[in-house]
C-alpha cells in the first residue's frame, strides 16, 4: 500500500537519487539538485541592473528595474511526492547553506501540496527556490544536497470549501 513517499519525474528517469534521511533520528529527508545551477549573487544583480539604469539615463525608477532583474533561482529535483490528502511535504533549508553557501529559501519555507503530485503542467515537480547573499555566483552541481522536506498532517477550518483542482504551481492557482 502507498502512504506517502517520492518519486523520479519522467524526464529524470535513472538520473537522480530519491531523497533520503540521512541518520536515524532525521526528521528531513534530503533533496539533491537534479542538475548544474548556477544561483547569482544579488548583489551583482542589483550592481549591475542599477548600473545599467543609470547608463542609460533610464526613465524606469531604479527600483522597479532592482525588481524585475533580482529573482530567485528555481533548482529543479528531478522529484515528486505523493501522500494523503490531510498531509503536505513542508521543504526547508539545510543550517548548513546560509552559514557555508549563503543560499536563503526565498519563499522561507516551500508548501508542496499533495494534489500537486502529478499535476498536468509539470507532474509535481517540486523545486526549491534560492536567493544568494553571497557577493559572488554560487554554483550548484548535480547531486549536491540543497535542501530537505518534511512530510507534516494538517488540519481544516469548519468553513473550509475549496473546490477547485490544481492544474500546476507556482502561482497557477488564480489571478494573484
Ligand atoms: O518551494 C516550493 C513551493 C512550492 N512548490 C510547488 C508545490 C506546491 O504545491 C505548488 C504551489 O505552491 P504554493 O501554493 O506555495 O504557491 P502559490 O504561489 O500559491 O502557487 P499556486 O497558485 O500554484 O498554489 O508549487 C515547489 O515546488 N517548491
Ligand atoms: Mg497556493
Amino acid at each position: 500500500m502507498k502512504t506517502r513517499g517520492f518519486e523520479v519525474i519522467t524526464n529524470y528517469d535513472g538520473k537522480v537519487n530519491l531523497p533520503v534521511r540521512a541518520t536515524f533520528g532525521a526528521a528531513g529527508y534530503d533533496f539533491e539538485a537534479a542538475e548544474d545551477v548556477v544561483v547569482p549573487s544579488i548583489w551583482k544583480q542589483g550592481i549591475a541592473s542599477t548600473l545599467k539604469a543609470v547608463l542609460k539615463k533610464e526613465t524606469l525608477s531604479v527600483n522597479e528595474k532592482l525588481q524585475k532583474e533580482v529573482k530567485p533561482t528555481l533548482v529543479p529535483t528531478g522529484i515528486k511526492a505523493y501522500m494523503g490528502p490531510d498531509e503536505y511535504l513542508q521543504l526547508t533549508n539545510r543550517s548548513s547553506n546560509p552559514l557555508k553557501n549563503y543560499l536563503w529559501l526565498a519563499n522561507g519555507v516551500g508548501v508542496i501540496d499533495s494534489d500537486y503530485y502529478n499535476n498536468p503542467d509539470n507532474e509535481g515537480h517540486i523545486m526549491f527556490q534560492f536567493l544568494n547573499f553571497g557577493l559572488v555566483d554560487k554554483k550548484i552541481q548535480k547531486g549536491d544536497r540543497i535542501g530537505q522536506g518534511i512530510f507534516l498532517p494538517f488540519l481544516k477550518a469548519d468553513q473550509d470549501k475549496a473546490t477547485a483542482e490544481r492544474v500546476g504551481g507556482f502561482g497557477s492557482s488564480g489571478k494573484n
